[in-house]
């Protein structure tokens, strides 16, 4: 059985996995797992073979560099390109058994403009459902975002919600806009019928926010600890809950679909799920803590000293600073109004519906999880920030 895989980025890697197996198209292999990582450049497909073949450039694109990783018993070839670039995309489909389109650009601080985010996540999805209906590839897997619901923007809590919970679901800020528009014209696209006359068969997982090795934030809130002598400053109340899930469960939750999508067209088709895994329910300090805490920070509580009404004061300011710079430089700090109003709402996930649908359980435990996130960081301490 050849099962390959191609991941596309732009400046990264597409995935596939064929034959029975998977073959996917569009997966950014190694971005996953950076809340934020907001880049938009990447540029990259790849492909998984799981009989090992010659190292090597492959033929698997006709732009870029395409190469070929070895990892373990699955091959994973790179080829690079654009999603924005429909032919681009095209080629990097073609032939593919299943996609699983992971690429977008990740921008909740105002680094990329709300054009560029619109044209990466919304028209690069269009090409990716059309380069499928082209080329007859029936499967197709997209990486949406729990921001697809919220937090919305009255800041209504999330408790302990699942697929069916009723949320008002109203967003301003380009990225999740464009996850939510993204994400619709995929379910929109269940039952198209692609070249040769079958029909496309399509779903969308939905991670809340991931964590692991990569994760370019707790790289940062690392780095900004050691700066301030080992501390880092609470700013948002413990009571305040987020769900977070491992990179690795996610990852695995997206192949599992893969594998499952053609057996069980009539009931994933046109279905969400959440990603979930046991990692636990805190607020986003906290859960950073769980890492940066065995890694020598300690969390100084000064919700007092900082009340909400200031830390909306600097958001703000933040905001129009970053404003004022645009002309001369980018300013695009952590705090602004949007992350301020995440970060201060709950969004708790609680769901099986994954389990149910496809046999999901995550591959990793919440204590390997943890582990080997600390691991990372670890290894990042003493590297540039
Ligand atoms: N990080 C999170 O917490 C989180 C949560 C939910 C959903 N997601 C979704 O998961 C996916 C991966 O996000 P991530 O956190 O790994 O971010 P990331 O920035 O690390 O990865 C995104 C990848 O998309 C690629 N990309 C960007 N623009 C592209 C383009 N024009 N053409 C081709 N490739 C392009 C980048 O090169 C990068 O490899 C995204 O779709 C994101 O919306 C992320
Ligand atoms: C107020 C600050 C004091 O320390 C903390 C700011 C933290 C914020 C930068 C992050 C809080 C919640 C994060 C988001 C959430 O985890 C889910 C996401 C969904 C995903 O699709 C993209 C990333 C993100 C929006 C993530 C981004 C960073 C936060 C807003």
């Amino acid at each position: 059985m050849a099962v390959e895989c191609r991941v596309a980025t732009r400046g990264r890697p597409m995935a596939r996995v064929g034959d029975r197996g998977v073959e996917a198209g569009l997966v950014s292999v190694p971005g996953m797992g950076q809340e934020g990582g907001a880049s938009g450049r990447g540029r990259c497909v790849g492909r998984l073979t799981q009989a090992p073949r010659e190292e090597g450039p492959s033929s698997g694109g006709q732009f870029g560099h395409p190469g070929t990783v070895a990892a373990g018993p699955v091959q994973v070839t790179a080829i690079q390109g654009d999603v924005t670039q429909a032919h681009e995309v095209a080629a990097a489909v073609a032939g593919a058994h299943v996609v699983i389109h992971t690429a977008g650009l990740v921008d909740v601080f105002g680094r990329a403009s709300p054009e560029t985010i619109y044209e990466v996540n919304v028209q690069g999805t269009k090409n990716v459902i059309e380069a499928c209906v082209q080329t007859g590839t029936r499967f197709l897997v997209y990486t949406s975002s729990m921001e697809v619901v919220g937090p919305n923007i009255k800041g209504h809590p999330f408790y302990r919600g699942n697929e069916d919970t009723p949320y008002e679901a109203i967003h301003r800020h380009p990225y999740p806009c464009s996850k939510a528009q993204a994400e619709r014209l995929v379910l929109e696209a269940n039952g198209r019928k692609v070249h040769g006359g079958l029909s496309l068969v399509t779903c969308a997982l939905r991670p809340t926010g991931i964590y692991g090795e990569g994760h370019q934030i707790m790289r940062d809130f690392y780095h900004q600890g050691l700066r301030l002598g080992g501390r880092l400053f609470r700013a948002i109340p413990a009571s305040v809950e987020h769900s977070r899930v491992y990179v690795g469960n996610v990852a695995w939750m997206h192949v599992l679909v893969a594998q499952e999508l053609e057996q069980r067209a009539a009931l994933m088709g046109g279905q969400v799920y959440f990603c979930y895994d046991e990692s636990p329910y805190k607020s986003y300090e906290d859960f950073n803590m769980e890492f940066l805490g065995p890694c020598g920070l300690r969390l100084v509580d000064t919700r007092l000293l900082v009340p909400y009404w200031l830390l909306m004061l600097l958001a703000t300011l933040n905001a129009l600073l970053q404003w004022l710079l645009r002309p001369l430089l980018l300013y695009a700090p952590l705090l602004n109004p949007y992350t301020l109003a995440v970060a201060n709402t709950t969004f708790t996930v609680s769901t099986n519906k994954a389990q149910r649908h496809f046999g999901y359980k995550p591959l990793f435990s919440w204590e390997d999880s943890r582990t080997r996130t600390i691991r990372w960081v670890q290894a990042v301490e003493g590297s540039a920030p």
